[in-house]
């Protein structure tokens, strides 16, 4: 059965791969899901496993928890965001890598999304190198309840390497290091970038546009398919992201509609067919849990006057605990 909606409740996920036909409308919150029989409070339903990558962990601050721990640990949050409303999303232009920030509607949405994944811990965040998505992921962060700082991680040279070090171990304690990497920026559009999508499709007509927007291997003029993107951001998820979630470290990644899409189809293993039908909302978080090498979806984290399950996992459930506790 098709369905669409803005946010996934825990319970009976229903299958809702979008009716290829439907209208893609800008905003509209649609988020694939998977069916699965209703969990137990804290069932872990094993969907795939995934293959283990080469590891080559992230330089990160050190945030007090000792490796040894951590390696122990087979469990950990994945939460995906693709940034809030952007000036060009509201004007409906084709953005790709122009690096324009958010509507004030943006603002909004990343904060939402702060307050859907507050009580779930976030100990690295890897965005694009674009403004969209590093705001978002900034302004979700400020609503976080374990108010630890989100800091930019500067390596692009060895000056601003050594200008933005911190000499406080206490200080890296309290702080979330934050990776920008440029393989997670949204697809780039090529000739289509800046251009209205509503009058490109007059011009070049629906189907050709909605081929270059959603096909797998169809490129937008002189631009990246969802494939050649592909390449580089599942490519980088899996050589810096993956190691760090098999480390036990809870991830954050702000990123783009595309960019996600194709990690997404990685980790729900889907075919080039399906991932036309997958669209993705602004500013909805999706959250993961990585247990066992394996990926489990588990929909959007509801926001605070919504009627949920308290937490998605035994682990999930004690760091909330310890929150409310202000043991953390
Ligand atoms: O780059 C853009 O224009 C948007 O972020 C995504 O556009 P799309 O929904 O047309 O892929």
């Amino acid at each position: 059965m098709a369905t669409s909606s803005s946010h996934a409740t825990f319970g009976s996920l229903q299958s809702s791969y979008l009716n290829k036909h439907s209208p893609f409308h800008k905003g509209t919150a649609m988020i694939f899901m998977t069916k699965f029989e209703r969990p137990t409070r804290f069932d872990a339903i094993r969907v795939f496993s995934s293959a283990s990558p080469v590891i080559h962990p992230v330089q990160l601050l050190s945030n007090g928890t000792s490796d040894a721990t951590r390696k122990k640990s087979s469990e950990s949050a994945l939460i995906l965001i693709r940034h809030g409303e952007s000036s060009w999303n509201e004007k409906n232009l084709f953005t790709g890598c122009v690096d324009v920030p958010l509507t004030q509607k943006g603002v909004d949405e990343a904060i939402e999304a702060g307050k859907r994944i507050k009580n779930i811990p976030v100990d690295i965040i890897f965005s694009s190198h674009l403004i969209r998505a590093q705001m978002t992921a900034m302004l979700a962060m400020n609503q976080h309840r374990r108010k630890k700082v989100p800091v930019i991680e500067h390596n692009e040279s060895s000056r601003a390497q050594e200008w933005s070090e911190i000499f406080s171990e206490e200080t890296k304690k309290q702080s979330i290091p934050v990776i920008t990497a440029w393989q997670l920026n949204e697809r780039m559009y090529g000739e289509l970038q800046g251009l209205n999508k509503q009058e490109t499709a007059q011009k070049f007509g629906n189907e050709k546009v909605h081929e270059w927007r959603r096909s797998y291997d169809v490129p937008p003029p002189n631009g990246e398919s969802l494939e050649m993107c592909a390449k580089r951001a599942v490519a980088y998820f899996k050589d810096q992201i993956e190691p760090q979630l098999m480390n036990g470290k809870n991830v954050l990644i702000a990123a783009h509609g595309n960019s996600l899409r194709s990690i997404i189809m990685y980790l729900d293993k889907l075919t080039s067919e399906q991932v036309i039908n997958l669209e993705l909302s602004t500013g909805i978080p999706m959250l993961y849990i990585f247990k066992d090498g394996g990926f489990i979806r588990r929909g959007s984290p509801p926001g605070p006057t919504e009627a949920s399950v308290y937490a998605f996992s035994k682990k999930l459930a004690q760091y909330r605990q310890n929150l409310d506790n202000m043991m953390l």
